[in-house]
């Protein structure tokens, strides 16, 4: 799919904008603080999700100046080309509150655009993908999983729940012993939900792990290589029964230690995915351009899969992804991703001359003016 018209109404710092992107890559560029970033926000709203800032609907309507109170009329506007048509979506914003317009039917609510606008971004934030600890990553994989596989997420929900209700029961087991008894139905329950779990992720990951290492390759030209590999907590067992059989195992194992801490320690709620650059950890090791590229891999490889999944590419909006980044690393994101519409914003025109197709379009105070090559 791809933007053929963008337009924006006292959305953030952006009084009446509009954009008409090329299918290929847009680079969005301007000074700190212009209104880069407020472009590729209201653009991702229209994903249906919340902004990827984690910013309140309340906080996107233009302020006054005059007044400092926000604006009315708040609206967002595409025109994309998606399903073999051209197709058009409203976004209004009014009190918190969204309603839309999708080819001319009107809701009063933002959820209908769920799956009609498919897109991918990378803004800092990812970064903590591989900086942090283990949530995150094992949140990428769910993420992923629930997209692909609808019947991914009850299980990931039933799994979540009967361990809440196993850590609960650890803590009042310390207190009344008898209850130990109830203990063996919820490991039963957790220990094929869990199972059930982490075959998918393994599968998956075993699907995506190509694709991240392929990009990677692309984008450090051949000369790192990336691995990603599904670290479980459980070692061993291929087959479902055989991860059920060990999880039942390892749970009896470690019941006495868990009471203590009223806490379940081994699952896939404690699982990994290990990120490895030339067989170190980018976690520990990656340098600031390694990791930033690491991340880029995954959310690219991410936007493959979307495609698979759904028959066109998603559009791929990618926030200051150019800083800590070499002139290699940034001549392959402007020249070398094809077959998708991509939007990068940067700061240094120096960067946007690198470009060798395109459009490029520079931000300066909520204004935004399409540049000729
Ligand atoms: N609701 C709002 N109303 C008016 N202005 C806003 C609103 N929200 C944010 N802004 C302004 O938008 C500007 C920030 O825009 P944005 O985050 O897009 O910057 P940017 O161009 O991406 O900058 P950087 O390169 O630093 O990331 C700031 O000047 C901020 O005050």
């Amino acid at each position: 799919m791809f933007v053929i018209r963008f337009a924006a109404r006292n959305f953030r710092n952006l009084e009446e904008e509009e954009i008409f992107p090329c299918e290929e890559v847009n680079v969005i560029y301007g000074n700190n603080a212009q209104g880069k970033t407020n472009l590729l926000e209201g653009m991702w709203l229209f994903t249906g999700g919340h902004s990827f800032r984690g910013a309140k609907d309340a906080e996107l309507p233009r302020i006054d100046p005059d007044t400092g109170k926000n604006m009315s009329g708040t609206a967002l506007a595409m025109d994309f080309f998606s399903e073999e048509r051209e197709q058009s979506a409203v976004l209004q914003i009014e009190n918190g509150r969204r309603s839309t317009d999708i080819n001319g039917v009107k809701k009063d609510a933002g959820t209908p655009l769920v799956g009609k606008v498919r897109a991918v971004i990378f803004s800092p934030e990812h970064l903590l993908l591989v900086k942090e600890g283990p949530a995150r990553r094992r949140n990428y994989l769910d993420t992923a999983l629930c997209q692909l596989k609808p019947s991914y997420a009850p299980v990931l929900t039933a799994y979540r729940r009967a361990l809440m209700q196993r850590n609960a029961l650890l803590k009042d087991i310390s207190k009344s012993a008898q209850l130990s008894d109830t203990l063996a139905v919820w490991d039963a329950r957790i220990a094929r939900l869990g199972a059930q779990v982490i075959k998918e992720r393994i599968s998956f990951t075993d699907r995506v792990a190509p694709k991240i290492a392929g990009i990677y390759e692309g984008i450090s030209r051949g000369r790192e290589k990336l691995s990603v590999r599904y670290s479980p907590s459980l070692k061993g067992g291929d087959t479902l029964d055989g991860i059920e059989e060990l999880f039942l195992r390892e749970l009896s194992r470690t019941v006495s230690s868990d009471a203590r801490t009223g806490f379940t320690s081994v699952g896939p709620h404690r699982d990994d995915l290990e990120i490895e650059i030339d067989g170190i950890s980018a976690r520990s090791y990656g340098s600031q351009g390694q990791q930033r590229s690491s991340v880029l891999a995954m959310k690219l490889a991410e936007a493959q899969i979307l495609t698979e999944l759904s028959g066109e590419p998603p559009i791929v909006l990618l926030d200051d992804v150019m800083s800590e980044l070499d002139r290699g690393r940034q001549d392959y994101l402007l020249n070398h991703l094809k077959g998708q519409q991509v939007f990068i914003t940067c700061c240094s025109p120096d960067t946007v001359e690198l470009m060798e197709n395109g459009m490029r379009f520079r931000v300066e105070c909520g204004a935004v003016y399409p540049e000729e090559f």
